[in-house]
């Protein structure tokens, strides 16, 4: 197979992907990063009642005509326990942040104007307005307001503001599922110490980490030794457990051990494309299982991070329903680079911010080679560098992409 550019893989990955349409209801303390399936009313106004916006005296602005003047304390309005009477010409109620303004009453006075004159009494320095410091009944919203609208992904004040609305749980999509497979005979998993010839499966941990950041929910196949028979066990188990997407890590490239092609196949899949003109990830693999998505990832440790970044990202976002997010942005290059190949190179860089808030300075790191996490643990995003592109020199324009949490 040829090399399939860049942005072609992508929109060919993308192109095929329906997001999922079944909805759930989830407890609103768990529904951070969820996606909201329907508009959501207010079911209550807020505030429910004309409240203090300060500490001090509630009072009748009409009554201040000459300050400083003397009014007679009738009561007292807390957050949590309203002045139940009617306050008359010439009184004022002790009031607090959030308490009901009594009736009668049309503005309230900070507390830092008056001069306690006696248990009874307060003076008040300077004349006020009518309405000053009184949040009006409905100020945030009133019942049967759209308060959020479908599609949007929860974060804490959408959840407050719901919450707020008179909501204790929320319609939700449901989280797109995805299996994800390390394989390879020389992986021992996260904290075990590897033998001799054995590594660490660190890449499956991150790349659960990005799909966990992108709104997806993994489903573990754990590590696959290189054998057909254990690989369409865990293809097998994929579809069962009903994930969206099967993503492979290792054993995508050409060598006698490269298991993942071969044994899709078997299993059925129809793969789209294999091999893309990028540096690092060049092998990777797309294509289909039944109804479940396939990404084979290469081994690589940035090979695999970056593919996850650069595709499986935007896919699970798709899938979940979320608006194509723009993570390109435009930056200054911090560093001469050298004339580009066919490969569009996505080096690691790290980001330096611009002078007087103008676009950042991208400094790619030393060392590109994709086996190392040192590397990628320092950067901040991936400086595209197209296929072909000319040499260019620092401070000349440039794109990047931010990386998750970066
Ligand atoms: N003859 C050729 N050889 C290779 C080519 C090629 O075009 N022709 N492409 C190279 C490129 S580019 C890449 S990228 C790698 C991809 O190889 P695989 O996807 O088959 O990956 P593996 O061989 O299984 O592993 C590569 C490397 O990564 C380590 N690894 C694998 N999985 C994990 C994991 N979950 N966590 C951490 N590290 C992992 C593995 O131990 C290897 O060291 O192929 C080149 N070869
Ligand atoms: O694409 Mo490989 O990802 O160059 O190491």
């Amino acid at each position: 197979m040829t090399l399939v550019p860049f942005e072609e893989a992508l929109d060919r990955l993308l192109r095929g992907a329906q997001p999922v349409s079944d909805v759930e209801t989830v407890a609103i303390d768990g529904a951070f990063g969820r996606i909201l399936a329907a508009d959501l009313h207010a079911r209550r106004t807020q505030p429910a009642f004309d409240a203090s916006a300060m500490d001090g005296y509630a009072l009748r602005a009409a009554d201040l005509r000459a300050t400083p003047c003397e009014l007679d304390i009738v009561g007292e309005s807390a957050a949590g326990h309203a002045f139940d009477g009617a306050m008359p010409t010439g009184g004022a109620v002790r009031i607090f942040t959030g308490a009901p303004v009594p009736d009668g009453a049309d503005a309230v006075v900070i507390q830092e104007n008056t001069e306690r004159v006696s248990d009874r009494r307060v003076r008040v320095l300077e004349p006020m307005a009518a309405g000053a410091n009184i949040r009006r009944a409905g100020n945030d919203f009133a019942g049967g307001d759209v308060l959020l609208r479908a599609g949007l992904r929860l974060g804490p004040a959408a959840c407050a503001l719901a919450a707020s609305g008179g909501h204790g749980a929320l319609p939700v999509r449901r989280q797109v599922r995805v299996a994800v497979a390390a394989t390879g005979d020389e992986l021992v998993p996260p904290g075990a110490m590897p033998g001799p010839s054995q590594t660490v499966a660190s890449n499956s941990l991150a790349v659960a980490m990005i799909v966990r950041a992108a709104g997806g929910r993994v489903i573990d196949l754990g590590i696959v030794p290189d054998l057909r028979d254990a690989l369409a066990d865990a293809f097998r188990r994929a579809r069962r457990e009903e994930a969206d997407v099967l993503v492979t890590i290792g054993g995508a490239s050409v060598g006698d051990h490269d298991l993942v092609g071969p044994v899709l196949r078997d299993e059925g899949a129809k793969l789209d494309f294999w091999k893309v003109a990028m540096r690092p990830g060049k092998p990777l693999m797309a294509g289909s299982l039944g109804p479940m998505h396939v990404l084979g990832l290469p081994g690589n440790p940035a090979s695999s991070l970056v593919t996850a970044e650069l595709f499986l990202r935007p896919l699970v976002e798709r899938l979940s329903g979320l608006p194509a997010a723009a993570r390109r942005r435009k930056g200054i290059l911090g560093a001469p680079v050298r004339a580009n190949d066919h490969r569009c190179d996505f080096l690691r860089a790290r980001l330096e911010s611009g002078e007087d808030g103008g676009p950042a300075r991208v400094v790619p790191l030393d060392r590109q080679d994709s086996s190392l996490l040192t590397v990628f643990a320092r950067a901040d995003a991936l400086l595209v560098r197209p296929a072909h592109a000319s040499a260019a020199l620092a401070g000349s324009e440039c794109e990047y992409v931010l990386l998750s949490l970066g």
